[in-house]
């Protein structure tokens, strides 16, 4: 479920008629993603050819003063060649409009799929489009902090308590000290850029072996790029609720990336460590997210523990997880 608010036919013709899209045809709400209203959107176009376009309507946990930056990356990104969807501007040139008290946009539909079981092809494509999307985000002219540092990590596990996290899980109160031991750790002097930071298998569409768009850069900031990486790797490369590591998987992400921005030393180095955090930052927003939502919600609750595990596979296997092939 992901149509949180009811949009008429009225409605929707309204705002369409406020961009140089051509008249509606049909709007469809789409199920997947949990944080945001989307709407398939089909239109006459801006030729009369016909056009389909994502609206957003932004709902909770955004707020409409990093719409700027969260939009006008995907501009900066998609100028530059990046797969990732331009935001349509309404005939005024604004990046998004408000219905109500709720602010819209209008994206470029890109066609694809979200994998569940990534091929060597697609991890390797996945690292490719990340270390492009770095590059290119580097003279992006905004920037926003990472409000979801390991800072926050450990902030969010300590606010949601050893009593409640036991409840979830009798083994996720003693996560609360691994967080304060790795943001004592935390590198800060590694290369950084605007970072996607959660680029989950069902954030990436692909045609094929084909990267054909990155979505939801509703958590972009800036970060280190290796940190980034990790977070790709940690969400990619693992089966059966982070039970079974793809060795295969992970080597050819990392290596996707290295053709398009090979790693310093230093990356390399860090990567268990920031592998580690990764895992954390959603060890800590699952953890928070599942103590706030009623068992019987209409949205799924994410296991906590599912990246636990990894957290655990990425202490254990150290430099090993990122090994090149002999
Ligand atoms: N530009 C796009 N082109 C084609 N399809 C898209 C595009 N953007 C989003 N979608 C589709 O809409 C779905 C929901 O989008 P998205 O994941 O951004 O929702 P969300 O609620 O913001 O996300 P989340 O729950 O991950 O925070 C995607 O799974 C994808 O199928
Ligand atoms: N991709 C995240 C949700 C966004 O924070 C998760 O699966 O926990």
């Amino acid at each position: 479920m992901a149509v949180y608010t009811h949009l008429g036919a009225e409605d929707l013709a309204q705002l369409i008629a406020h961009y140089e899209v051509g008249s509606l045809i049909s709007a469809k709400g789409i199920a997947e993603g949990v944080s945001n209203s989307n709407w398939l959107v089909e239109t006459s176009g801006p030729d009369g050819k016909g056009a389909r376009y994502i609206l957003t309507m932004y709902e909770r946990r955004i707020e409409t003063s990093d719409l700027p930056f969260f939009l006008g990356l995907l501009d900066h990104l998609a100028a530059k060649g990046c797969p990732v969807p331009r935001t349509i501007h309404d005939r005024s040139g604004a990046y998004y409009r408000m219905i109500g008290d709720k602010a819209v946009a209008l994206i470029e539909f890109l066609p694809g799929v979200s994998v569940d079981r990534p091929t060597v092809g697609q991890a390797r494509a996945v690292g490719r489009a990340l270390a492009q999307m770095h590059l290119a985000s580097q003279d992006f002219a905004m920037s926003r902090a990472n409000g979801l540092d390991i800072s926050m990590s450990h902030r969010t596990l300590e606010h949601c308590g050893e009593a409640a996290l036991s409840g979830i899980d009798s083994e996720l109160p003693t996560y609360i000290d691994r967080a304060a031991q790795l943001r004592d750790l935390w590198p800060v002097d590694l290369p950084r850029a605007i970072c996607h930071t959660d680029l989950f298998p069902d954030n990436v569409l692909m045609l094929g072996d084909r990267v054909s768009a990155l979505i939801d850069f509703y958590f972009a900031a800036e970060d280190s790029m290796a940190y980034d990486l990790a977070v790709t790797h940690a969400s990619w490369c693992f089966e059966d609720g982070g039970h079974r590591y793809l060795p295969d998987v992970g080597q050819a992400l990392v290596a996707g990336y290295e053709e398009t921005r090979p790693l310093e030393p230093s990356e390399r180095e860090q990567l268990p460590l920031l592998a580690q955090g990764a895992c954390l930052r959603f060890v800590a927003s699952r953890a928070e997210d599942w103590l706030n939502t009623p068992a019987d919600a209409l949205v799924t609750r994410k296991d906590p523990m599912d990246f636990a595990r990894r957290l655990q596979f990425y202490a254990d296997a150290g430099s090993g997880a990122f090994e090149r092939p002999r």
